[in-house]
C-alpha cells in the first residue's frame, strides 16, 4: 500500500509583509519544534515580497517547513513587467508553487493551456507544483463538478511525463467554498478526489496515482481538518484564511489530535 505523506500548506494569498512573515514562520517553527509533526509535510506560500526573508530564516534556523510561491511565469526570462520566473523561484529555493489557482483563473484569466505552460515551468526549474483545480458553484449545481474538475487536471497535466507528474501535488477546491466559510461536505469533497486519483490512473498507471498527493482547499479550520483528512483520497489541505492565524494554523497540522 502506498503511504502518503499529508501536505498541510498555508497560501497567505496577498496577506502579510515580510517583517510580519518572519515573526509568523518563527511562531509556527516554534510551535512546532516537536517531533508530533514529523509525520506531516508543512509549507507556507508567502507573497513574492516574502520569500528571501523567508528563505534567509529557514535556511539559518534549519526549520522543516516548507515554503513556495502562490504563482510562476510561464516564460524563464524577458520582457514579462511583473512576472516572476522559475529560475528566480528556484534561486530561492523554493520547493512548492501553486498553480492555477481559482483567484489567478478568475482575476487573471489564467486558462488550462496557460496553467499547463506553467506546471511544465516549475518542473523545468525543479519546483513542485501544486496545481489548483475546482468548480465554481454554477457548475456544482448543474451537477458538473466533477467532469469540470477532471477536465482541469487533464489541461493541467497535458504532455508531462509520469515521472514528472507522480510527484505533483492536486489541491481540490470548489471556488463556492473558498473564504466563505461554507466547506465541501467531506464526503462531497471525497467525491471528487477520488475522481481525480481514477482520472490520475487512467492518464498514468494506478501506480503513479497512488503516489500522488490531493489535497482538499477551502475554509478549511481547525474544527474540520479532522473530517475531512479521514477521506481515503484527501491527502493534506491548502488552507488560505485560517494559514493567516499560527494557532489555527498548527492545529490543522496536528490534525490528529482534533
Ligand atoms: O488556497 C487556499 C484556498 O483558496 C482556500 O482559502 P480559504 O481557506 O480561505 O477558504
Amino acid at each position: 500500500m502506498t503511504t502518503r505523506t499529508p501536505l498541510m500548506a498555508g497560501n497567505w494569498k496577498m496577506n502579510l509583509n515580510h517583517l510580519e512573515a518572519i515573526a509568523h514562520v518563527q511562531k509556527l517553527a516554534f510551535a512546532l519544534a516537536d517531533k508530533d509533526y514529523e509525520a506531516v509535510e508543512v509549507a507556507v506560500l508567502p507573497p513574492f515580497t516574502d520569500l528571501r526573508s523567508v528563505q534567509t530564516l529557514v535556511d539559518g534556523d534549519k526549520l522543516k517547513i516548507k515554503y513556495g510561491a502562490q504563482d510562476i511565469s510561464q516564460h524563464d526570462s524577458g520582457a514579462y513587467t511583473g512576472e516572476i520566473s522559475g529560475p528566480m523561484l528556484a534561486k530561492l529555493k523554493c520547493t512548492y508553487v501553486a498553480i492555477g489557482h481559482s483567484e489567478r483563473r478568475q482575476y487573471h484569466d489564467e486558462t488550462d493551456e496557460i496553467v499547463n505552460a506553467k506546471v511544465k515551468a516549475a518542473y523545468k526549474h525543479g519546483l513542485t507544483p501544486i496545481l489548483c483545480v475546482g468548480e465554481e458553484l454554477e457548475v456544482r449545481e448543474a451537477g458538473s463538478h466533477v467532469a469540470h474538475t477532471l477536465a482541469q487536471v487533464e489541461g493541467g497535466l497535458k504532455d508531462l511525463p509520469a515521472e514528472q507528474a507522480e510527484t505533483v501535488v492536486i489541491a481540490y477546491e470548489p471556488v463556492w467554498a473558498i473564504g466563505t466559510g461554507k466547506v465541501c461536505g467531506a464526503e462531497d469533497a471525497q467525491e471528487v478526489c477520488a475522481a481525480v486519483r481514477g482520472k490520475l490512473a487512467e492518464l498514468y498507471s494506478q501506480d503513479v496515482a497512488d503516489r500522488i498527493r490531493i489535497q482538499y482547499g477551502g475554509s478549511v479550520k481547525a474544527g474540520n481538518v479532522a473530517e475531512i483528512m479521514a477521506q481515503a483520497d484527501i491527502d493534506g489541505a491548502l488552507v488560505g484564511g485560517a494559514s493567516l492565524d499560527a494557532d489555527e494554523f498548527v492545529k490543522i497540522v496536528r490534525f490528529r489530535d482534533q
